[in-house]
């Protein structure tokens, strides 16, 4: 079977092309795909796969490393856009929409050889998270932690994130508060949690541990997560572009009140492809 390797700004990705009726993996072999000693290596695994929606060009699944699936990947959605106009499937100079299992998203091109896509409405109700424990919905949720309380934001952005804001995102104990939220009885489905320093009202730096990997280099949808939860605090502005950085590149996103939408701008990258040789288990 033959894949693309990709990423969008450090995110990795193996990306296979299931159109022609080949089954999807199991966990078990995008576990072994993820891994990078005995597998291609990835953050997730893409599969692209024929469209559920009529105007539509193609729908994507989206598995993490450990084989455990998700509803939503922002980087995913931009490298899937990429891989979709090289295959000719899509249009080099015009809009297009593909679908996650979130739902559909509009596809354009930035000029700048990247997309921008629309992510859809961040969802703050504890029940679409989801956030269990808690008394309705709140800009700010808590949780205590080693003898102390962690303050953080939530969202579905199609996949369920925290938000902590930090004052120095290349400070914060990323490796050791990260599963540790993800652990906790209030995000029954786990979480991506994202670890967000507010530079400016347009700019932030976010580190973001997420669900199925660890710390990655980027995070698309913990990005537009991030932006939604701040924006909605007031700390940084909502209907103009925020840059998101974040230790693979930057990310522009844009909270369209109206619209209640959030749009993601930014790259998608080729590296390499291949062909797999074998699935067996070690
Ligand atoms: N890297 C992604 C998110 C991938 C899925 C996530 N780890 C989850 O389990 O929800 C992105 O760019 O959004």
């Amino acid at each position: 079977m033959r894949f693309s390797k990709m990423h969008g700004a450090g995110n990795d990705f193996v990306v296979l092309d299931l159109r022609g009726g080949l089954p999807a993996p199991t966990p078990a072999q995008c576990a072994r795909l993820g891994d990078r000693h005995f597998g291609v290596g990835c953050d997730q695994i893409l599969t692209i796969e024929p469209p559920r929606s009529a105007g539509s060009i193609a729908a994507y699944r989206i598995w993490n490393a450990d084989g455990s699936a998700s509803g939503q990947c922002g980087n995913g959605a931009r490298c899937v856009a990429a891989w979709l106009v090289r295959d000719g499937a899509a249009p080099a100079d015009a809009g297009f929409t593909i679908e996650s299992p979130a739902g559909v998203h509009p596809v354009q091109h930035d000029g700048e050889g990247g997309f921008v896509i629309d992510m859809g409405a961040p969802r703050f109700a504890p029940a679409a998270i989801p956030l269990a424990g808690v008394d309705g919905e709140h800009d700010e949720y808590m949780l205590a932690l080693d003898g102390e309380t962690l303050r953080f934001g939530a969202v579905s952005m199609g996949n369920p994130h925290a938000v902590i804001e930090v004052a120095d995102a290349a400070a914060a104990d990323v490796a050791r508060i990260g599963p540790a939220v993800q652990a906790s009885a209030m995000f029954p489905a786990s979480a991506n949690v994202g670890f967000a320093q507010v530079l400016a009202p347009d700019r932030i730096r976010l580190r973001v541990f997420e669900r199925g990997v660890g710390e990655t280099l980027a995070c698309g949808s913990g990005a537009c997560a991030a932006v939604a939860v701040l924006a909605r605090r007031g700390r940084v502005q909502a209907d103009a572009e925020v840059a998101v950085e974040l230790p693979g590149g930057t990310l522009r996103i844009r909270h369209d009140t109206a619209a209640n939408s959030v749009f993601m701008a930014g790259p998608a990258a080729f590296v390499f492809e291949g062909n797999l040789l074998s699935q067996e288990q070690p």
